[in-house]
């Protein structure tokens, strides 16, 4: 009887049909640690859903907190820490955070809190705000500027608060104000870094190189101004927060 050969093709065979199942097995691997990947990052990823309140002490911040929160008057002192709620605005649920004034705590819960930021307000004095406007562009340069906030984008609305005051000076006064005043900020914040050489530093330049400082140059990060005032001065129930409900329905 004839002996049936043996095709040595058949090896060969076997060997690339094993090849094909470790090739497939190691995409599908492959495929399944991303996934897992994609997942944890996704779940421990800050979600950005957050309103910061921020600015000098005595702006009117936790008032407006109350305001927005609670839809009440509370009496104040300075904040040694944060206050923090939850609202909903557009059927959105959003993290309300008001940040305490204090230059010493301010930059710490700032910190904590920035990469939160889906919106800021910053709120200020408009009747103190030509005494205050150094201190005001500063903390708003370094607010803006951070790298955090460059490259997040959260809106930003400049409140100008306490419009109550026959003093108080209108959010276009207030604008022109800090427009000069940042730009003088600019020039220091410069300088200073230029002499530190500080090649690791987070902040941005703000602005366009060569041109005086203008809010309208940040885009794409949108700066908007209002007016408001959280009590009145004989009336702690007269308020008038219209236009900052009117800008968080439209950014959150
Ligand atoms: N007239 C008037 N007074 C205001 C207004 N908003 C706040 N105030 C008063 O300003 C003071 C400071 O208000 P707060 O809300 O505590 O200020 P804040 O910005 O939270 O201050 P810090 O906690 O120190 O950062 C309080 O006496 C308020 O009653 C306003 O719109 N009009």
């Amino acid at each position: 009887m004839d002996k049936v050969k043996e095709s040595p093709i058949r090896d060969d065979v076997k060997d690339d049909k094993w090849e094909v199942y470790i090739g497939v097995a190691i995409s599908l691997f492959v495929v399944l640690l991303t996934v897992i990947i994609l997942w944890l990052w996704k779940k421990h990823r800050p979600t950005r859903n957050g309103v910061l309140l921020l600015g000098l002490c005595d702006s009117g911040k936790t008032l407006l907190f109350a305001r927005l929160l609670h839809d009440k008057f509370v009496s104040t002192y300075t904040s040694a820490r944060e206050n923090y709620g939850e609202a909903t605005w557009n059927d959105q649920t959003v993290k309300v955070v008001d940040i305490p004034g204090h230059e010493r705590l301010r930059g710490k819960f700032f910190d904590q809190y920035k990469n939160i930021a889906k919106s800021i307000i910053f709120v200020l004095d408009s009747v103190s705000i030509q005494k205050e406007v150094r201190d005001v562009a500063e903390f708003l340069y370094t607010v803006l500027s951070d790298s955090a906030i460059s490259s997040t984008r959260p809106s930003v609305l400049i409140l100008c608060n306490k419009q109550d005051v026959t003093m108080a000076k209108g959010s276009g006064v207030v604008k022109n104000l800090l427009e000069k005043e940042m730009n003088l900020v600019r020039v220091t914040k410069s300088s200073q870094l230029e002499s530190t050489d500080d090649s690791a530093s987070s902040n941005t330049f703000l602005g366009k190189a060569g041109k005086d400082f203008e809010f309208a140059h940040l885009q794409p990060l949108k700066v908007e101004f209002a007016e408001s005032y959280v009590r009145k001065l004989n009336s702690e129930d007269d308020v008038d927060i219209e236009s900052v409900e009117k800008w968080l329905a439209q950014v959150s």
